[in-house]
């Protein structure tokens, strides 16, 4: 099993790259986890206390799961990975049954902060994209995909987000063998990426 970790910051790129890297491995060879799916259950805070969540922290995230879930996977077991709701900042009752396959994507903003985890990780892949365009993708995208007002992207930019991703995230780009520029779409990137799973499998 070849493990590949995809971090970046939000906006960066890296749904788009996994998309593209899973495109061009035949579906039973492949499975995706996303960092996304462990955030924290918060059954007993209610919606209100739940917007005021710094989901930009890496205390945000189960990675005790995550860490289970991965070790499960390389043991050959099949897990039920979360379902996570962006509308009500909530894992939801619903569950992805995944199978362990011969690539293990994980990907997430915080996946290289995780000691544990990024020791799991056989590729680390950073994706880069300046912050000006992140934000610009995230306003779109959380105003289209995820239920939101451009007042509480912008709100959440400025109080969260930015002050995490300097913290957090940026300095783990120091971890990656990869680094994808992807202020534009980067094919070549993506087929160096596929030449480098080819060899490793
Ligand atoms: N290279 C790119 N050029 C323009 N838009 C992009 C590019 N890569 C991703 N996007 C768009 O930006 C948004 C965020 O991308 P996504 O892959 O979800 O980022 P992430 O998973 O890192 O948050 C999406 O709407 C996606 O279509
Ligand atoms: N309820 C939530 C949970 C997380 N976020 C934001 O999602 C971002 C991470 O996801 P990407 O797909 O963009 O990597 C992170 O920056 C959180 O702020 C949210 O808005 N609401």
């Amino acid at each position: 099993m070849l493990i590949i970790g995809i971090a970046g910051g939000t906006g960066s790129g890296k749904t788009t790259v996994v998309n593209q890297i899973v495109k061009q491995l035949p579906t039973d060879e492949v499975c995706v986890i996303s960092q996304d799916s462990y955030y924290k259950e918060t059954h007993n805070l209610s919606y209100e206390e739940r917007t005021k969540i710094n989901f930009d922290h890496p205390r945000a995230i189960d990675f005790e799961l995550l860490i289970k879930h991965l070790k499960d996977l390389k043991k050959g077991k099949t897990i039920k990975q979360p379902v996570y709701s962006f509308v009500t900042h909530n894992r939801t009752e619903d569950f992805l049954k995944t199978h362990p396959r011969k690539v293990v994507i994980v990907e997430g903003i915080l996946i290289f902060n995780n000691e544990e985890l990024r020791d799991l990780f056989d590729i680390k892949i950073f994706v880069h994209a300046e912050t000006d365009e992140r934000l610009i993708r995230r306003v779109r995208r959380d105003i289209t995909e995820r239920g939101r007002d451009i007042d509480e992207v912008l709100n959440r930019y400025q109080n969260t987000l930015k002050p995490m991703h300097l913290q957090f995230i940026e300095p783990t780009k120091n971890f990656a063998d990869i680094i994808i520029p992807n202020d534009r779409y980067n094919t070549v990137a993506i087929d160096v990426v596929r030449s480098v799973i080819n060899e490793r499998l």
